[in-house]
């Protein structure tokens, strides 16, 4: 079986690609590097630089690498603080790489599309861990481009009969030892609590101190970038062997404030972790938890890093040996 993976130099989607070449499948990487790195492509991925806002060049990747069983969709734009400030970076262009994706998969006859989603589509939930059933409210053009992504392909599916996953992580997390997180510029909690540790900082900043949880700081649902990358393959399985179109909220169903992730990077690292109070970042809920009941009982998914300790561990190794990342 042969899978395209668009966005597959990114973080989320290189770990994934080597997990389903692992399994088995043949796996070619679409990308532009805007975020992605080459040398977090897997050997044995084929990997084709070109933009999913180009049409052609995603035409042209079709004619010469295809047909594709399945297609996994983690290109896109990917912070919620910055679509806060460019929102057109959202709405505009991300929208257009996605449907140009989805127009080319049709043209093909592609079966089987899974979409990275997010818990930014839940901004205002009604009850806490969020399931599938809550009401989506995106939190920020982010949240609103996924969630207009999920309608997307709804019609894909009743016009051309794609069928689809909508996986909605919650927040990824963790390296394996091969591959790690690194975005430039960084904006992520974790990896930039451990520049802190390797002295590349000199504190990290908390994002508001006055949300109502029990600390005050932001709650998140942290989950390992291997255990979305594993629900993805059994996903994809589902897709292939003719299952139906499913959406999962991904999670470890717990919450870790902004200030027990420090303490555990401080308990995990051996290092002070200096931490200054700033601003809240629009944008931001004050909580998200995920219930992720419903993969774990219709695909048995299980997630292997359940403590935020050891997915701080797997992430601390990847940096003590990549301290400038990949630009090294
Ligand atoms: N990191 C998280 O916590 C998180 C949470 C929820 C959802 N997501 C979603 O998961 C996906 C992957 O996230 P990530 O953290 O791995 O991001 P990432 O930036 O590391 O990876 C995205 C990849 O897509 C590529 N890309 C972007 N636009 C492209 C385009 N137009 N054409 C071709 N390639 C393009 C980038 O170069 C990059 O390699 C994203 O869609 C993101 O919105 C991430
Ligand atoms: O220096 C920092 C960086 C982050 N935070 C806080 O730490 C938490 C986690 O922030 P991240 O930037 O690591 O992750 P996000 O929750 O903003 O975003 C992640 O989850 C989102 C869904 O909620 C999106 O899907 C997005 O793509 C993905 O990166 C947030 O409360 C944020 O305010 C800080 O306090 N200080």
């Amino acid at each position: 079986m042969r899978i395209l993976v668009s966005g597959g130099a990114g973080y989320i989607g290189s770990v994934t690609s080597a997990a389903l070449l692992d399994a088995g499948y043949d796996v070619v990487i679409f990308d532009n590097l805007r975020q992605g790195h080459r040398q977090a492509v897997p050997a044995a991925a084929t990997f084709v630089f070109g933009d999913l806002n180009n049409i052609a060049e995603i035409r042209a990747a079709f004619e010469t690498y295809g047909p594709f069983d399945g297609i996994l969709n983690f290109a896109s734009h990917t912070l919620v603080g910055e679509s806060m400030q460019h929102p057109e970076y959202y709405l505009r262009d991300s929208v257009v790489a996605g449907i140009n994706l989805l127009t080319v998969a049709a043209e093909h006859g592609v079966k089987a599309f899974i979409l990275s989603s997010t818990a930014n589509l839940f901004d205002d939930p009604a009850k806490m861990p969020i399931d599938e059933n809550e009401r989506i409210v995106p939190g920020s053009p982010y949240g609103e481009m996924k969630a207009w992504m999920e309608r997307a392909l709804y019609w894909y599916e009743r016009v051309h009969g794609i069928r689809y996953g909508a996986l909605r992580y919650f927040n990824a997390c963790g390296c394996t030892p091969t591959i790690g997180e690194h975005h430039d510029p960084e904006t992520h909690l974790i990896p930039l609590i451990l520049q802190v540790a390797l002295g590349q900082r000199e504190s990290i900043a908390i994002f508001g101190d006055d949300y109502p949880t029990p600390d005050g700081s932001c709650v998140r649902d942290y989950v390992h970038v291997s255990d979305l990358a594993s629900a993805h393959i059994l996903t994809l399985q589902a897709l292939l062997n003719g299952g139906a179109s499913r959406r999962y909220n991904l999670g470890n169903g717990g919450g870790f404030s902004v200030k027990e992730v420090i303490q555990a990077v401080r308990n995990v690292t051996g290092h002070e972790i200096p931490a200054v109070v700033a601003p809240r970042r629009a944008g931001d809920p004050a909580t998200l938890v995920a219930s992720s009941e419903t993969i774990r009982r219709e695909l048995g998914w299980e997630p292997r890093y359940t403590t935020i300790e050891s997915i701080i561990e797997s992430a601390w190794a990847w940096h003590q040996h990549h301290p400038d990342g990949y630009s090294e």
